[in-house]
This record gives C-alpha cells, structure tokens and sequence, in this order.
C-alpha cells in the first residue's frame, strides 16, 4: 500500500482504538470499517509467464503496487475455467513469482468473469474433454497423464502468504476443492454456487478436498457435500463455514480491496506462522517442517546462532552462552 495511503488508514485506525466516554461500537473499533473499499488498481500486468517466458495461455497474472497485491485469474470463459495441465502450471508459475516477490504480500486467486456470453464461473473443476484414460489429465503438455492439480494444491498450503479466493458464479469439482484450499474466500451473493460433484462425474479427492473439508464444514457435512452433490448458494456455504463472507456483486471487488488492505497491514511474519501453525494439524510431518522452517529462519536472526556460522568460519570453538 502507498505509504501516503497507509499513514491515513493507521491515523485513522488509532483513532477508533482509543477509548473515550463515545467510545464506538466493539465492531468498529478493529478499525475495519474505516478501510477503504475503493477496488484495487491492478496497474502491472505480467503478460508473460516468468518461468517460460511465453505468453499465458489460461491465465492472467497482474499485480497492484499500492496495495501489495497479486492476482491470478482464469481465463477460460468459454469452459467456465475448467482446468487443464496447462491452467494448472501457470498458475503454478504464477504463484511462485507472486511467492518470490517480496513487493506482493497477499494473492487473490479469481477468474475473469466480464464476458456476459458465457455462464460465470470461478473454476467448473478438471476439464473433462482432456481428462485421459491413463490415468490422470493429458492435453498435449504432460510427458504421462497426471493429476497436476494435487501439486498446486501442496504448493497453495505452503506459500507463506494469505491466499484468498473471489468467487463469482460456479466454484465445483476441483474449482471447488481450489477455493477450500484458499485461504479465505470471499462469493458474490447473487451468483458463486458451490458443491462437489465428484461421484457423478467418476472422480473423488481423497487428500484435501475430504480432509480439509470435513475440518471447514464438519463430518456430517463434508459428507453430504461428497454423497449427495448438491449445490449450495452464497448464502448456505458461509452458514456452512465454506467461504467467509459473501458480498452483492457490485460490492464484491471493493470488498476484496478492505480484506486484501487489512492483511497487508498485519505482520508479515505472524501472518506465516499463523498459516504454518493452521495447516500444521493436517500436514503432519510436512505440516511441522514449514513452521519449523519458519522457527528456524527467526533463529538465522540471532546473536546465537549466527555465532555458531562465526566460529565455524573463525575455526574456533563457539561461544553460544556469551551471546544469549
Ligand atoms: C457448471 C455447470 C452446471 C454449468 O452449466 P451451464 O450454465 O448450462 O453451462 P454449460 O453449457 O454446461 O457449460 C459451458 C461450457 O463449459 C463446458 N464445461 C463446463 N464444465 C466443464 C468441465 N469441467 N470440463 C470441460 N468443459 C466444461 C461445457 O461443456 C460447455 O462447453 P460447450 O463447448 O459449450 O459444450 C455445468 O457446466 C457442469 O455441470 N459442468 C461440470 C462441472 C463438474 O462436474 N466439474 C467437476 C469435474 S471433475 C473434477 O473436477 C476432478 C478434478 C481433479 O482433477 C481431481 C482429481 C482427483 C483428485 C483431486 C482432483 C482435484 O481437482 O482436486
């Protein structure tokens, strides 16, 4: 966020901290209201994938410098962005840089949705015209059909930064699974739709979208989503506790702007330990080695053990104690 922008928002939130005989409703004095919900200006658009250096295919990547922001859209209307192995590896691109880029502190995963041909849709899950016999999806990319998605999934819990999901129109199947992954979702009232449809179409995931989603609705729940595969409205899935809030659409780009600010206010550092810490109960082993790398990189930071690099180098004994 631009700094002349921050110092406002901060002013102003201290403001409604301190107490007084008025003191504001409990609501208003975390200071959230007063975030602006102006849309974020995604003013550098990358219109190559970093990685390849080819123009993107099934994506569209920008990023906003005052807001500290990127976002990663689908962009195959035409398949209500249903993904192929190509979609998943740019996005998976996409992500790294968004990772990398110490410019970017919170990513929005979304789809463009402006085309009023086509019904919207955030992700309509794995493309089924490329969904192979051997075994996984091939469109022409992969060396042997495979289950690409389930990487970018891993890849999802282990970015250190809040992902957040914007759902407009159909999140199903694995479009479904992506935005549990994420880790907040915010829906448009009118149109996000969202549900499993795995058992109808011959598939299942029995990694997160099972685990994840019985630790986000419940047992009971995750099964109706699997068993029955119904679709559920904006409104059912955040009594459900599948998505944070749901916004009318017209509001729902200013919307994005207040969640995306706020986070870009917080420590970065608490930010990615909260992530570790949230996911670590699911990802067992993997789960405690990203908060122990995390623990670990703080550690880098000290007296004490940079004295353990310096002795080393200094070939002498090190002297931890004296550096406590
Ligand atoms: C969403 C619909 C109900 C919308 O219906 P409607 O408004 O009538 O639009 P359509 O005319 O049906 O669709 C327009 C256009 O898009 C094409 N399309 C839609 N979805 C897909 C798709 N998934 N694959 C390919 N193409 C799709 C549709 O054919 C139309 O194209 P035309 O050329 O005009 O014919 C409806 O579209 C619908 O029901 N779609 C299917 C939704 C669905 O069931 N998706 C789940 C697929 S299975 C899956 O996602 C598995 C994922 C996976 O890879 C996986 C596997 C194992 C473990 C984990 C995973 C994981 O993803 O995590």
């Amino acid at each position: 966020m631009n700094s002349n922008n921050n110092t406002k928002d901060v002013a102003s939130m201290s403001a409604a901290r301190n107490p007084s005989k008025t003191a504001p409703a409990v609501t208003q004095r975390d200071g959230f209201d007063l975030i602006p919900t102006t849309p974020i200006v995604w003013d550098v658009s990358v219109d190559r994938n970093p990685t390849t250096g080819k123009v993107w295919s099934d994506i569209t990547y920008s990023k906003s410098t005052q807001d500290a922001a990127a976002r990663i859209a689908f962009n195959r209307a035409s398949k209500l962005h249903a993904f192929r192995p190509t979609t998943i590896r740019e996005i998976q691109h996409a992500l790294e840089d968004a990772t990398e880029d110490p410019a970017i502190a919170v990513i929005v995963i979304t789809s463009n949705t402006n085309d009023q041909e086509y019904t919207p849709a955030f992700c309509a899950g794995g493309d089924q015209t490329v969904r192979s016999d051997g075994g996984g999806y091939q469109d022409g990319t992969e060396t042997l059909p495979k289950l690409r998605v389930l990487d970018l999934q891993v890849q999802m819990r282990r970015c250190p930064k809040p992902i957040m999901a914007v759902v407009r129109g159909y999140a199903v199947g694995g479009g479904h699974i992506l935005h549990m992954l994420c880790d907040l979702t915010l829906a448009s009232t009118e149109t996000a739709v969202f549900g499993q449809t795995g058992p109808r179409m011959g598939s299942f995931d029995a990694g997160y979208g099972s685990v994840h989603a019985a630790d986000l609705v419940g047992q009971k729940r995750a099964r109706e989503l699997w068993f029955l595969c119904r679709y559920y409205n904006a409104e059912q899935a955040q009594a459900m506790g599948l998505i944070n809030a749901h916004y009318p659409d017209v509001e729902l780009d200013g919307r994005t702007a207040q969640w995306v600010r706020r986070m870009v206010m917080n420590s970065p550092t608490a930010l990615a330990c909260c992530k570790a810490a949230l996911n670590a109960g699911q990802d067992g082993a993997a789960g405690i080695a990203q908060m122990g790398g995390e623990l670990t990189r703080l550690f880098y930071l000290s007296k004490e053990s940079q004295e353990g690099r310096q002795a080393f180098l200094e070939k002498r004994a090190p002297q931890f104690r004296s550096k406590l």
